[in-house]
């Protein structure tokens, strides 16, 4: 790292600061990360070489002073945390280990000779929950959020068998447990199978399988998935009545809490150092995940004089195993196509055990990731499986230069229209558009999904089945006409009167769908389910917003206009749109559809207000809503919500931390009010 620019170094820790971010929002809130644990704690070392080089370029919003993730969008009620949660220190050798035993040491001015005891158990990788119990009864039930507000999820607890509801024997009046909920290897591959053959949500592993079927909304959702807990700790105490942790960890067990099976007191680092090997050996065989091994001081009073650093306990340690690795050969190279066309390629390897789970498949991303490892069918790889369930391949060992390379294919392998990459895109997409198989497949799986029309039992089974049958050749319209294929459908294997009957009831249910889920299951490029809802929101009914489509496409400028001034559509989503209307195919599909389902004019209902016709920017953090209620809020009342402010704007509601927007607000002489001021104006609409 030496020789880089102080100039350069700034920049970078703005770049970290901004991916670190959005990958914490991904994981922590969206439980759909898009990179692997490795890769991420690979951009949190780097942030922290460059921090350590140049202490005076660390940034407020540094990666190294946040845990987790905010939770104010959450839907789920907030918990204010009465002692912090925090995150863990990381070592990633053997030497980071002794040096974190010999730091230990030295600031509790301890002779190397001096006994120190440690707890070593596995980190399991689940979610952190806070239980707090009162006489014995379990009150309250948190998840971590940003380590100070975490979100209420005592309804789901209810359903987790591992928590008690009550605590046994001599329990402090006040007494939070803090563990972690986690979800057992074949009960997540389980779920995946059920979630894959419903449409639902597919986790990329345990830890996020967990969070995502704790942190719901509807407690019911939770119930239906097989949660476990553990123990490793707790927070706020009435009392503790043991001095060692070890001692307490055995009170948690004999209160009726499961802790884990693999906690030992070590007595030197050799000891510590044995532990995480026989753990990590039988690592594979664990029937949970675990990522590491965690170390901590065994004496509470040394613990409470070690204390913290910004976001971890000094008197604990994370010791993470590797990502795990493995060599293996790579069969074939198979090209699957997505529902936008995209051509994807996935290895076919000769079955290897990674880490105990064995894998046949990697993918390969694009184009450019085959060039990048120089693979070909036949290579010997390196895979690697680090947290996530889709492993990659990581290294190409053969090094024959003579075999050519793989040649990407230039057309679809399904229907084998011309495949292309758009200038500046990685991509390689299929140009048959709907009359390639594989689109239609994807596209009508898209149609039903949960996000777009959601018809319950219409999975990617049945669509499959019935596209073979030939029945949804016109694409998303005829599966409002398989009604008249009842007669065929009953008696065909696997289908009986009432499964029959169900599935036809749940299409039925969709005929007068939500126009802006209608669209968004449409697939147009760069259309999401925000965009379609602004979209909608606008325009109010279907024919209203493909005719400005249309418009658009032809070069009208108001219609550009129109659609581009609101928020969040620009000249990328119009030309998706104008394209979209241009094909025929797509309005033979679409006048089809039109032709079975009539979505209700899309109206958000608005209530009388001071602020009714105006444009309101939110700003800084509010503390009794989050900002999407906010914007919520707003619309109800007949107010635009922006999210900048410019000469446009007409008031800013302005909480703590209200930085640049408040002062161009100030610049521009723009109204300013407080949350209360602004819960004023809500409570008087009434
Ligand atoms: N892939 C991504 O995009 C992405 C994004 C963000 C975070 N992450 C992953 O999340 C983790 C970072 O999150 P973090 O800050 O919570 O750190 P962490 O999860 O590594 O460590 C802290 C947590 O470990 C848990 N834990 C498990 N066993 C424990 C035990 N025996 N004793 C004490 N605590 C125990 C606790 O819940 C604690 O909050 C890393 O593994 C990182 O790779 C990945
Ligand atoms: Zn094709």
């Amino acid at each position: 790292m030496s020789g880089i620019t102080e100039a350069d170094a700034a920049n970078e820790l703005m770049r970290l600061a901004r991916a670190i971010a959005r990958h914490d929002r991904l994981y922590h809130t969206e439980d759909s990360p898009e990179i692997s644990d490795a890769a991420y704690d690979a951009l949190v070392r780097r942030n922290a070489e460059l921090e350590e080089q140049f202490p005076h370029l660390v940034r407020p919003d540094s990666p190294s002073r946040k845990v987790g993730h905010e939770v104010a969008a959450s839907p789920l009620s907030k918990v204010r945390h009465e002692v912090r949660m925090m995150s863990l220190d990381n070592a990633f050798s053997d030497e980071e280990v002794e040096e974190f035993v010999a730091r230990v040491r030295r600031f509790l001015a301890l002779a190397d000779d001096a006994p120190l005891a440690f707890t070593a158990e596995d980190k399991i990788d689940g979610l952190s929950c806070s239980l707090r119990y009162e006489n014995s009864k379990l009150v309250r039930a948190a998840t971590r959020g940003d380590g100070e507000v975490g979100e209420d999820v005592t309804a789901n607890v209810a359903h987790v068998a591992d928590v008690p509801q009550m605590l046994r024997g001599n329990v402090p009046d006040v007494f939070e447990v803090r563990g972690e909920i986690y979800m057992a290897k074949q009960d997540f591959a389980a779920l995946n199978a059920a979630q894959q053959t419903a449409g639902g949500k597919i986790f990329a592993n345990p830890r996020n399988a967990a969070a995502g079927s704790l942190r719901q909304k509807d407690a019911n959702v939770t119930a239906q998935r097989p949660l476990r807990f553990w123990a490793h700790g707790w927070g706020a105490a009435s009392e503790v009545p043991e001095a060692s942790q070890f001692a307490m960890m055995k009170r948690l067990k004999d209160w009726g809490l499961p802790v884990s099976p693999d906690l030992l007191l070590c007595h030197s680092l050799e000891e510590l150092l044995q532990h995480y090997r026989s753990i990590g050996a039988r690592r594979g065989d664990l029937p949970y995940d675990i990522d590491g091994v965690v170390y901590k001081v065994d004496d509470l009073a040394l613990q409470a004089r070690l204390g913290f650093v910004a976001k971890a306990p000094r008197w604990a340690l994370a010791h993470k195993f590797p990502a795990e690795r493995a060599e293996t050969t790579l069969e074939a190279i198979d090209i699957q196509v997505g529902r936008t066309g995209k051509l994807t390629p996935v290895g076919r390897l000769a079955p290897v055990l990674v880490g105990g789970v064995t894998v046949t498949n990697v993918t390969l991303h694009n184009r450019d990731e085959i060039a990048r490892l120089g693979v070909r069918p036949g290579d010997r790889v390196v895979v690697q499986r680090a947290g996530d369930v889709i492993p990659q391949v990581v290294e190409n060992l053969t090094r024959d230069e003579d075999r050519p390379a793989f040649a990407f294919p230039d057309h679809c392998p399904v229907c084998g229209s011309e495949a292309v990459a758009e200038e500046g895109e990685v991509d390689v997409r299929c140009t048959g558009g709907l009359i390639c198989r594989a689109q239609q497949f994807e596209r009508l799986r898209h149609f039903v999904s949960r996000a777009a029309l959601d018809i319950e039992g219409l999975g990617e089974k049945s669509i499959a089945e019935f596209m073979e049958l030939g029945w949804l050749a016109k694409g998303p319209g005829d599966i409002f006409r398989l009604k008249s294929r009842r007669p065929d459908l009953v008696g065909r294997e696997g289908w009986q009167d009432k499964s029959v009957d169900n599935l036809l009831a749940a299409i039925e249910a969709k005929r007068s769908p939500d126009a802006a889920r209608l669209l968004f299951g449409l697939g147009i490029r760069h259309v999401g389910a925000v965009t379609a809802r602004d979209l909608m929101k606008r325009f109010e009914s279907l024919p209203a917003l493909r005719a400005a489509a249309e418009r658009a496409h032809a070069g009208d400028a108001d219609a550009i206009a129109e659609l581009t001034s609101i928020d969040g559509v620009g000249p990328v989503v119009v030309e998706a749109l104008g394209d979209f209307f241009h094909e025929d195919h797509n309005q033979a599909v679409w006048d089809d559809l039109l032709g079975q389902v009539s979505p209700p004019p899309y109206i958000v209902e608005t209530t009388a207000s001071a602020v009714s016709g105006k444009t309101v920017v939110f700003t800084g953090k509010l503390e009794t809503m989050s900002r999407d209620e906010a914007k919520a809020q707003a619309e109800r009342l007949g107010a635009k919500a922006a999210g900048s402010v410019s000469p446009k704007t007409d008031l800013v509601v302005a909480g703590p931390g209200a930085g640049s927007k408040l002062k161009k607000a100030a610049e521009l002489g723009i109204e300013v009010i407080d949350e209360a001021a602004w819960a004023q104006i809500v409570a008087a609409a009434g």
